[in-house]
């Protein structure tokens, strides 16, 4: 019977579900962690800056941490992110005068710390966002502007899939993306995966982050973003499920908690959403949230600094939320 009343078991005929998490949470959320999931990924110690801060230096304490609780309970890890143009040191730009190094070098650099990171991890972690966000939000542009892109041109992008590859050939690895489902950002990086896949650069997956909220993304526009990624011949992860009760240019600080109003409607829309996951269950392999429950969540200070959002299916206290009974429903 309690079998029935875990979330990864009520999901195992569709998609892994996954959570990110850290070396705080897998204390406090950790028989939540334990009884609704089946894949993790770790928050931040994964990032560039948490794993290599200077050159050769290699922090994997709290990192290990999540890879043993990992290992402990049987949950698959997926890895979090070897090449993005935030959270990654500064030093990996420049040489010793402060100058910016050339592009030989940033491609050293960057094969030591993918080769370092994925060998240390190899027989944990079997799904990697090797490339995060190198995708411009902006009208007219590509490739987002960022030292990566200045030093190397958009090169860095293949060259990040092949070195991850060549360190672990049995990794899947993915792009991983937010905005995912606005149209014209999702023909970008339909542009951008096609390329890599027409010269044989080892992709074999795209992240959808899904950082979503009770309004936007519509049904339309997320169905039509799994559609358009599904036809690549790539396999797609949701990698940061989480649905803000405020619209992205809301800034209202005034609630202490969610309105009754929020959360019959994020129960609907989390309804709705894990429906269309189901109905596309052949193309996406895995739903992971960008946390656990409504107690600790990045959107508490994104995009408006120390103000407190509800996210998640489990509340402050650990409690099912409406919209997780909305998403056990058998159907
Ligand atoms: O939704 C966004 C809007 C603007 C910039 C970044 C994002 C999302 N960016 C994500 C969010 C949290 C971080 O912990 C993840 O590593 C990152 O992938």
């Amino acid at each position: 019977k309690d079998n029935q009343m875990q979330l990864y078991k009520v999901m195992k005929d569709y998609f892994k579900i996954g959570a990110a998490v850290n070396p705080m949470t897998i204390k406090s959320q950790e028989s939540l962690i334990k009884k609704h999931f089946n894949s993790l990924t770790a928050e931040n110690e994964m990032k560039f800056s948490h794993i290599q801060p200077s050159e050769t230096n290699f922090t994997f304490d709290s990192a290990d941490q999540v890879v043993t609780f990992a290992e402990q309970n049987k949950k698959v890890v997926r890895g979090h992110t070897l090449v993005w143009h935030n959270q990654t040191p500064d030093w990996v730009f420049h040489d010793k005068d402060g100058g910016l190094i050339d592009r030989d070098t940033l491609f050293n650099r960057m094969k030591n710390h993918i080769d370092t990171v994925i060998n240390r991890y190899k027989d944990n972690i079997y799904a990697w966002d090797v490339v995060n966000e190198a995708v411009s939000d902006k009208d007219g542009e590509f490739i987002r502007p960022s030292k990566w892109l200045d030093i190397a041109g958009e090169k860095f992008i293949e060259k990040a899939f092949q070195f991850a590859h060549e360190a672990d050939p049995k990794a899947k690895l993915f792009y991983n993306d937010y905005n995912e489902s606005v149209p014209s950002k999702r023909e970008k990086i339909v542009r951008l995966v096609k390329s890599l896949k027409e010269k044989d650069v080892p992709i074999h997956g795209i992240g959808l982050q899904a950082h979503w909220n009770l309004h936007s993304p519509s049904l339309e526009h997320i169905k039509r973003a799994i559609e358009s990624y599904a036809s690549l011949d790539v396999q797609l992860h949701i990698t940061e499920l989480d649905l803000s009760v405020f619209d992205h240019h809301d800034s209202r600080t005034d609630l202490k908690q969610p309105t009754e109003q929020m959360m019959q409607l994020q129960a609907e829309r989390y309804y709705q959403i894990f429906q269309l996951f189901k109905e596309y269950k052949d193309y996406i392999d895995s739903v992971t949230f960008w946390g656990v429950a409504d107690d600790y969540t990045w959107l508490d200070n994104f995009p408006v600094r120390g103000r407190k959002n509800w996210p998640f299916l489990f509340d402050t206290n650990h409690q099912p939320k409406q919209a997780f009974w909305r998403v056990m429903e058998k159907n």
